[in-house]
Formats: C-alpha cells, structure tokens, sequence
C-alpha cells in the first residue's frame, strides 16, 4: 500500500490552497418520478345522462329505485370524489359508471361524447376494489410481472416489461419493497400495490371504491396525493369517499354528491361553500366542508334535498366557477331585498313565506340555465378544445392529437384497443402465465404441500392394502375393476 499524506491528496485532487478555487461541487437535481414506459393510452371524458337504476326486491312487482335520474360528467386530468351519506347510492353508481353492473339501467353512459362500447371501455378502465385482491404468496416484483405478462402483449419485450416495472415501483414508492411478500405489507403499501398491478395497462379511467378506508391519516393523504398525480397524467380518477378530512378535500378538483339517489352537487370542491351559501346552506367557517355537505344532504339542517336537486338539476349542472352560479346569487340577494321591503311596508306576509323557496327557484332555473355548464348538451359532440384524434404509430401506439374541427366524435383508439379480442394475449399464453404462478404458491405453502403429500401417500397406501394380491385371480374381475375405478378418482 502507497504512503498517501493527507497533503498529496489534496493536492491530488485540487483540494489544497491553490486548488481550492477549481472545485466545482456538482448538483444531480432528483429525477422527477414519471410514467414513461407505459403504453400511450387516449383521454377519456366520461359522461351520464338521465341514470336510473331500479332493483326487484322480495315481491317481483315491488321494484326498489337506487338512482334517480342522475347526470353527471368526469373529465380527463381530474380527480373527482362522489360523496354522500351511506345508502345514498354511491358504489351504485361507481358500479354501473364501471361496466360492473349492466342490467336494470335506463339512461346512457357516453365515452368522450360517443355512446360508450362496454368492451373498448373494460380495456380502458381499471376498478380498484376496497379490499386489496393481492396474493399474498408472491413478492411485489412478482406480482408485477405476473400483471405485465397477463396483461401486455406479446410485442413487449421483457426488457421494455421490465423498465415498465422498475417506472411503476419507483413511482409509487415501491422500488425497495419489491422483493417483499405482498401478505406483509403495510395497509398503504399494498392499496399502492394494488394501483400498481392496475397501472400496468396504463388505464386512461381509473375507479377506486373508498381507497382511504382502513388507512391512517398520513397514510390517507398519501394515497390522495397519489390518485391526484395519475389525474395530472391525463387520467380519469374517480373514487368514493367518507367523509374526508378537510385537508383531503381540498386535493380533490371534483366533488359529486349523492342523496337519496339524486345529484345534489357537482363542481369543483372550491365552489361548494360559495354555491351553498347562495341557496342560504351557510357553511360555518370552522367546519369542514366535506362534513357540512354530507350533514346537509342527511337532513341535518332540514330537508333540503328537493332544492339542491332542482339547482343542480340533477347532475345535468356543474359549478366550476362562481360565475355558474352568479345568476343565482344575483336572484336570491334581489328576492332577499324584495323580502325586506315587503315586511317594511307591511305587506301580506304570506307573499314573503311564498317567495320564499319555489317561486325563487323557478326564477333561479331560469337564470342558471342560461349561465352554468350544460354537460347534456355538451356531451353530444366533444367540444372543440377537447376534440382528439387518436392515431396509432408504427408500433402500434396510440398516439393523440387535438382535432380543432367540430366532426371529431369518432376518434380512433389504438389497434390494441379497439381490436375484438378480449384479453391481449392468447389463452395459452394466460394458462401458463397462471400455472406457473400456482406452482409457485405451492412451492411455497409448505403445510398445503405436506398435507397433499401426505394425503395422497395415505389414499395410496389404504387402497393397495384393500386390493392386495389380487391381481392374478381370475374370480376377482370385479375387484380388479374396482381397483382400477378407485385408482383413477384418487
Ligand atoms: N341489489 C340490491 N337489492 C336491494 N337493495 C339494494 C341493492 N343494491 C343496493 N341496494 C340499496 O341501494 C342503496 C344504495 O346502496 P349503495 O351500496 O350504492 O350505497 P352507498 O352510498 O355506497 O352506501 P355506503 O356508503 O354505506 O357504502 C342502499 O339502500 C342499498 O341497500
């Protein structure tokens, strides 16, 4: 080993007196986490019209209305939350806006303006249930590549599979945990494991049944910080939510809430107090909105249902700035000095109590309708800043461009997607993806091992020792057959 002064390093390496000036400390900014690999995938702007859904219950002519001719519509690039008190039809709708139930429905759901084909749309969606359907035998990276090979196409390489792995991991958070069994993960671990498995596909829609359940307040807050991020990607993120905090409720962009089966708001989170307050719903200033719009839609401050209903018309309106309900703020300030003057000149009082809610209402309508966001009428054709063409590349890619002409509703979608085969790979290609998968389970549960081993050594062993010998006796046919008949159920 070379003696090495401290002085000759130094100056080796241009840290002494006179090499001082020549150091240049060098800042690596952190890479951002970014989706790069994944395939190119279309916005998707999803839209309901007039939804009702009515089940049987007990006697066949009793039939059971769960939504009630909602409207609504969940743009690409946001977040969106359906709230509402439990019962109020929530997993309904998320149900049904999902693909997952499809009988009993009248009403349309449409896909970027187009009546939506359920098919094209399962390969463009991801639903991501409460509880986490992992398997809990198998490691991150593991599940992760099961999901890549089940489903991606064949014309991925394992190289481009793998990069897609490594994307996704790092994303969220994952990249240390891969060689982690899935069953010992932490809550907030696996709710992002199971994003993960989902994101494989780079699904433009994504459905989460109340993600937060289950989880810590800091836990909560990653999570919506998480769906947030997938909105900003472009993607459609829809969730159910309890009662979120009020710092939860102010990542979302989106609020839509349900009660009793009807709309009772859409817009952007920001304007609920604002629009509250114009229909006199005073939202206290140290109560947290997302509470105060449940307790309203509960009854709590009274019945108020019918006039949230009616402002909203059901879904076929959205707040998403204070002028879509300035008209109504102008109305009900202009019937509040109306009031006044009426009780100052001592006139019939019953004209104040009337005017009180549905003759403004009436008024209100009128002016709203002339000043919010039609989304039925909208969703017809796409709007021309949201009009796409989707074309595929030489790969095979879709790739997306913005059409500014009106004629556009048609975009085309990526041979992968718009192709009639169900899944991207073959069934063979599945079944074996699916044995090997169960073979490793095997392997690795050992007491299911054991006890199959030991339960079919036992069976061998009960059945030779009831037939024994009896081979070479032609009088024993039946036993023989009997033998044979026990020796292939076992
Ligand atoms: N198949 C069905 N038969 C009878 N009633 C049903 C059926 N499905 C849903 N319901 C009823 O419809 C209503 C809405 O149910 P849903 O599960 O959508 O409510 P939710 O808003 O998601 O409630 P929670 O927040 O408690 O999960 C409930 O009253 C439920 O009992």
């Amino acid at each position: 080993m070379n003696n090495y002064s401290w002085e000759q390093f130094l100056e080796n390496n241009n840290l002494g007196n006179g090499g001082a000036a020549q150091v240049k400390p060098q800042i690596v900014p952190a890479q951002p986490k970014t989706l790069q690999h994944l395939p190119k995938r279309p916005p998707v702007d999803l839209a309901f019209h007039n939804l009702t859904y009515r089940v049987k219950e007990g006697n066949r002519s009793n039939a059971k209305t769960i939504l009630k001719g909602v409207s609504g519509r969940l743009r690409s690039g946001e977040l969106t939350a359906i709230m509402g008190p439990s019962g109020a039809g929530k997993s309904t709708l998320l149900n049904i806006l999902s693909g997952y139930k499809t009988s009993n429905i009248e009403g349309s759901v449409t896909m970027n303006g187009a009546e939506r084909n359920l098919s094209t749309f399962r390969k463009l969606s991801a639903y991501i249930m409460q509880d986490n359907q992992l398997h809990g035998n198998l490691t991150v990276q593991e599940a992760m590549t099961v999901a890549t090979n089940l489903k991606l196409s064949k014309k991925f390489t394992k190289v481009e599979k793998n990069s897609m792995i490594d994307d996704i991991l790092l994303t969220l958070s994952l990249s240390e945990h891969r060689n982690t069994m899935t069953r010992n993960l932490s809550g907030g671990q696996k709710k992002r494991l199971s994003i993960a498995l989902e994101l494989v596909s780079n699904p433009p829609i994504m459905f989460f049944d109340e993600p937060t359940s289950g989880l810590d307040s800091s836990t909560c807050f990653q999570c919506i910080h998480l769906l947030k991020m997938l909105a900003a990607g472009g993607r459609t993120v829809i969730c159910t939510i309890h009662q979120p905090s009020a710092r939860l409720f102010e990542m979302f962009d989106q609020l839509y809430t349900l009660a009793d089966g009807q709309c009772v708001y859409q817009g952007s989170t920001k304007q609920l107090v604002p629009f509250l307050s114009t229909l006199n719903l005073e939202c206290p200033s140290y109560h947290n909105p997302a509470s105060y719009v449940i307790e309203v839609s509960c009854g709590e401050h009274g019945d108020h249902t019918r006039k949230l209903v009616e402002a909203i018309d059901n879904g076929k309106r959205d707040i998403r700035s204070s002028a879509d309900y300035a008209g109504l703020k102008a109305r009900n300030d202009l019937v509040k000095v109306q009031n006044l003057k009426a009780i100052l000149d001592k006139n019939d009082l019953s004209n104040v109590s009337g005017s009180k809610y549905e003759d403004n209402l009436t008024l209100n309508n009128g002016l709203l309708n002339g000043m919010v966001n039609d989304i039925v009428k909208d969703t017809n054709g796409l709007a021309p800043q949201q009009a796409m063409v989707v074309t595929t590349n030489e790969k095979g890619d879709a790739m997306i461009d913005v059409d500014k002409s009106d004629n556009c509703a048609t975009a085309l979608l990526s041979e992968e997607i718009t192709s009639p085969e169900r899944y991207p790979t073959s069934q063979f290609h599945q079944f074996w993806v699916v044995l090997k998968r169960t073979l490793l389970f095997s392997y690795r549960d050992w007491t299911l091992m054991y006890l199959r081993l030991f339960a079919h050594l036992l069976v061998g062993f009960l059945i030779g020792a009831l037939y024994y010998d009896i081979g070479n006796d032609g009088a024993q046919v039946l036993s023989n057959l009997g033998f044979l008949f026990f020796t292939c159920c076992s």
